[in-house]
């Protein structure tokens, strides 16, 4: 793979990508640690686990790189891309880290452990309306987070989030529900509870307010790994967040 230039990470996603040095950036393998990692619980959503900063500056820059050079955003309207079956290899051995190094998906046991992926790119001020993941996608959620923090919005779900056939309009209500904030490089497992009965969610807006503290939104993207009950055929699908 060609090396990422710090240049053309801010041409595709904007400044926000000063935290992954040069040098790190060029180094192309995933170098994931094999040490046992514990995740940090949250007592009100049980089977929420995150993994801060668990993948480091050179493996998020491999996920980008990869990421740029499949050329998913090229068209200013599509901001999701989707694999199905096979899964690229860098994703795939995150699942693999994930289950194998840490605790996130302990409850989980499986194979395939992941066949589909999401890559969802926000542009500044863009967010994802509350949603509860369709039926279709089993236990199990992975969600990895590049490039720029964000606040993710937990809530209890409603029946009809819950048993959604599609992805509902379901805004987010100012000061509802429990932040979760992510960082680049964090890893968060849903699983039991927080996959199935909480709704989750990203406001649409620049600033996220933390304790108190303002933090501005640069672009950001994440992947989603999830299984789909059915088996699923290999496939790529680029689309607009509904
Ligand atoms: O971008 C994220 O962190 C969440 C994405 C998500 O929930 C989804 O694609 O279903
Ligand atoms: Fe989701």
């Amino acid at each position: 793979m060609s090396e990422l230039t710090s240049e053309q990470l801010d041409e595709l996603f904007g400044s926000d990508v000063d935290s992954i040095s040069e040098e790190e950036g060029t180094k192309s393998q995933l170098d994931l640690p094999t040490v046992n990692v514990i995740s940090e619980k949250f007592t009100a959503i049980p089977g929420l686990r995150l993994v801060r900063q668990g993948l480091s500056h050179a493996v998020q820059s491999t996920l980008l790189e990869f990421i740029i050079a499949a050329n998913y955003f090229q068209n200013e309207t599509t901001n999701q891309a989707m694999h199905f079956g096979d899964l690229p290899d860098s994703f795939a051995k995150v699942g693999t880290w994930a289950k194998s190094c840490t605790d996130l998906l302990n409850d989980i046991d499986r194979h395939p452990l992941f066949n589909q992926a999401i890559i969802n790119l926000y542009r500044s001020g863009e967010g994802i309306r509350s949603h509860v993941d369709l039926q279709k996608f089993d236990d199990g959620i992975l969600i990895i987070s590049l490039l720029s923090s964000c606040v993710m919005i937990m809530t209890p779900a409603s029946e009809e989030l819950k048993n959604a056939s599609s992805y509902q309009n379901d805004e987010i209500a100012d000061n509802v529900g429990i932040s979760i904030h992510l960082r680049p490089g964090d890893v968060l497992a849903l699983t039991g509870p927080a996959r199935w009965d909480w709704a989750h969610g990203i406001p649409a807006r620049e600033i996220d307010v933390i304790h108190g503290e303002q933090i501005q939104r640069g672009s950001r993207v994440s992947i989603t790994l999830r299984k789909l009950k059915c088996s699923a055929v290999g496939a790529i699908e680029l689309s607009q967040r509904p």
